[in-house]
């Protein structure tokens, strides 16, 4: 089994639960409702920032250039596309502007910060590719069923649908194949003592997506 497998089903519980929350299912049907969709993305907006700083250290720990290119890639979209989805949906569902620059953090956000940053000053890549992993991964894992009716995710209002089409699709699958292979390669290479550490970071962060949906649901 791969380790990136292995490390999924060391915490399956949580990770069913993230990958199956009600707001995924909501979001994805149209019923959720916009304060609990404004809440997340205030929050989340906040969490792309230290994300792609942890991306930014990740780029530079990388063993090579070719290991690096593709999250470099996926950087520019997250800065491109992703941003601006963002953008359009504070002022399409009206978001004030104390929300989109400076939300009080839920508890889930804080740790979630805690967790990237604590990555990204450990100063090892495993740790850094774990936690990423882990983020992209888990929203696949959950849009990726729902993109495959393409008429239902058309029929949304955009917040919803791209927020979808944006975790699934070919190119989002090989970014997560990347994270992938490149956490089975250093977990292999890794003593056990920093496998453990990996395991703790892919851990934490798999609870950590399931308190931040359930944060933004309540
Ligand atoms: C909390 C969280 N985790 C993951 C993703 C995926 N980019 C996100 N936007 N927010």
């Amino acid at each position: 089994m791969r380790p990136s497998e292995q490390l999924k089903q060391s915490c399956i519980e949580d990770w069913l639960k993230a990958t199956n929350h009600p707001f995924c299912i909501e979001l994805a049907d149209g019923s959720l409702p916009l304060d609990k969709m404004r809440v997340y993305l205030a929050q989340d907006y906040t969490f792309i920032d230290n994300f792609v700083r942890l991306a930014a250290s990740a780029i530079h720990h990388a063993p090579a250039l070719p290991d690096r290119l593709p999250l470099a890639h996926f950087l520019g979209i997250i800065a491109g596309p992703e941003n601006t989805y963002f953008q359009r949906s504070f002022d399409m569902l009206s978001v004030p502007e104390s929300e989109r620059t400076a939300p009080q953090l839920l508890k889930p956000t804080n740790d979630f910060q805690a967790l990237m940053l604590k990555a990204a000053n450990s100063g090892e890549y495993g740790n850094m590719i774990a936690v990423l992993c882990v983020a992209e991964w888990v929203y696949l894992s959950w849009a990726q069923p729902f993109s495959e009716s393409v008429e239902s995710v058309e029929g949304l209002p955009f917040y919803f649908g791209e927020w979808i089409t944006l975790h699934s699709g070919e190119y989002f699958e090989s970014v997560i194949e990347h994270l992938r292979t490149q956490l089975d390669t250093v977990f292999n290479n890794a003593e056990p003592a920093k496998q453990k550490v990996m395991q703790d970071y892919f851990n934490q962060a798999v609870l950590l997506e399931k308190q931040f949906f359930d944060a933004c649901y309540q």
